[in-house]
């Protein structure tokens, strides 16, 4: 199984991804450094991606996910997921993968970006993620899980919910 933990920048996919790998034991992988140099360029200067952008990081971030299933290793891997047409590919309907989305108030998620040290990703660009999210729809069997509990009790129910020690 592959868990796939979504939200907008800030909203604790690499606190809340990290420590889920650990308490399962799996691999671990973050979005971030499938990203080509020029994305990460970009939203250093400020500007939000496109979906061009996106398109070569999500083609990677589907292939780490496919390699892990096809030699049949879990893990854990962290994007943001915003919009219905890059979850698809990653998670829909595909056996063995399971996104959670973490959601949660704006001004909480824009609290804990502003109190990040050392993070190339600046609040300014908090409203073009907010623009560009896609909640999911109820058909997408997305996990949602609200931002607002500490990352333990996050973790505890992502697993509860989706129950990955039991091979689902
Ligand atoms: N549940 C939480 N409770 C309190 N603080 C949190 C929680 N989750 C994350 N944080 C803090 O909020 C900040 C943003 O979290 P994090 O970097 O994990 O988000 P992210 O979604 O991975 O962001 P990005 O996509 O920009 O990399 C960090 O400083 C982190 O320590
Ligand atoms: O889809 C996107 O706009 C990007 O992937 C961003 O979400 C960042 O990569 C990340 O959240 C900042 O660290």
């Amino acid at each position: 199984m592959v868990i796939v933990v979504a939200g907008v920048s800030g909203s604790g996919k690499s606190t809340v991804g990290r420590l889920l790998a650990e308490r399962l034991g799996w691999e671990y992988a973050e979005a971030d450094d499938f990203h080509p140099p020029a994305n990460i360029a970009k939203m250093r200067g400020g500007t939000p991606l496109t979906d061009a952008d996106r398109r070569p990081w999500l083609r990677a971030i589907a292939a780490w996910i496919d390699e892990r299933i096809a030699a049949g290793r879990p893990g854990v891997v962290t994007c943001s997921a915003l919009k219905r047409a890059y979850r698809e590919p990653l998670a829909g309907g595909r056996p063995g993968v399971r996104l959670v989305m973490l959601d949660g108030d704006r001004d909480v998620i824009e609290a804990r970006m502003k109190a990040r040290k050392g993070h190339f990703f600046s609040a300014d660009l908090l409203d073009s993620q907010f623009a560009d999210l896609e909640r999911p729809a109820p058909e997408e069997d997305v996990v949602i899980v609200p931002v607002e509990d500490g990352p333990e009790q996050i973790v505890d129910r992502i697993l509860t919910e989706l129950r990955p020690s039991d091979g689902a």
